[in-house]
């Protein structure tokens, strides 16, 4: 299986966004942390950048948006040009709908669970989403520590996608590094978001390619 990489742009310098996405352009996708100050204690960018980052990213964007009301925004975020668009179930009136909102634009629909969200919430989606999103720190904030308590999460998404007779990716994302991959990995990840281990270094191409080595 290979692993995808999607470098969250919360960790890059936002005073040079496009030079910065261009340096990680051998990533698979370009990871977009919208944050709204309700869903979560912090505010980055919204449909207006992420529009204009569609148009320059050398790489699909991967839009996670951590923000009240999915209902009425995410398939705005896909119609601007969001490859993925990822929305927090536990934000959602209607989860069901906001896949199907999303599926609609030609978008791939992705949810969202916090921590303290069990994996059976999203089950009775997997046939309505292309991939989950398992939170491994609280979100919000970029460089906090990796939650491997979490990771079961992964096996049992797995396991009912297989039961439901569908094929789903399963996404990680918070404290994701060369040391944390392999073990996110084992338990069932495939698309690997990295915030401050990728943008923390000075030679993102090397960064990237370090954790495409770890997650084999
Ligand atoms: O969604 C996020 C925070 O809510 C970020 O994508 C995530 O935290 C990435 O940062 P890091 O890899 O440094 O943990």
């Amino acid at each position: 299986m290979s692993i995808r990489i999607a470098p969250s742009i919360l960790s890059a310098d936002f005073g040079r966004l496009e030079s910065e996405i261009f340096e990680v352009a051998s990533a698979d996708f370009i990871h977009v942390d919208v944050m709204d100050n309700h869903f979560v204690p912090n505010l980055t960018i919204g449909l207006p950048v992420v529009e204009r980052l569609a148009q320059i990213s050398p790489v699909p964007l991967d839009v996670h948006l951590m923000i009240a009301d999915p209902d009425r925004w995410a398939a705005k975020y896909a119609e601007v040009g969001a490859a993925s668009c990822t929305y927090h179930f536990e934000a959602a009136n209607n989860p069901l709908q906001v896949a199907r909102d999303i599926r609609s634009t030609g978008s791939r629909a992705a949810v969202a669970i916090k921590p303290g969200t069990p994996a059976e919430a999203v089950f009775d989606l997997l046939t309505e989403v292309d991939m989950v999103l398992v939170m491994t720190v609280e979100p919000g904030f970029g460089g906090q520590e990796f939650m491997r308590e979490m990771l079961p999460k992964l096996g049992a998404l797995r396991k009912a996608a297989a039961d439901a007779g569908t094929d789903i990716w399963l996404e990680v994302d918070g404290g994701i590094s060369v040391e944390t991959a392999p073990e996110a990995v084992a338990a069932g990840a495939d698309t690997l978001v990295a915030g401050s281990s990728v943008f923390g270094h000075l030679d993102r191409a090397a960064a990237i390619a370090n954790l495409r080595v770890a997650a084999r």
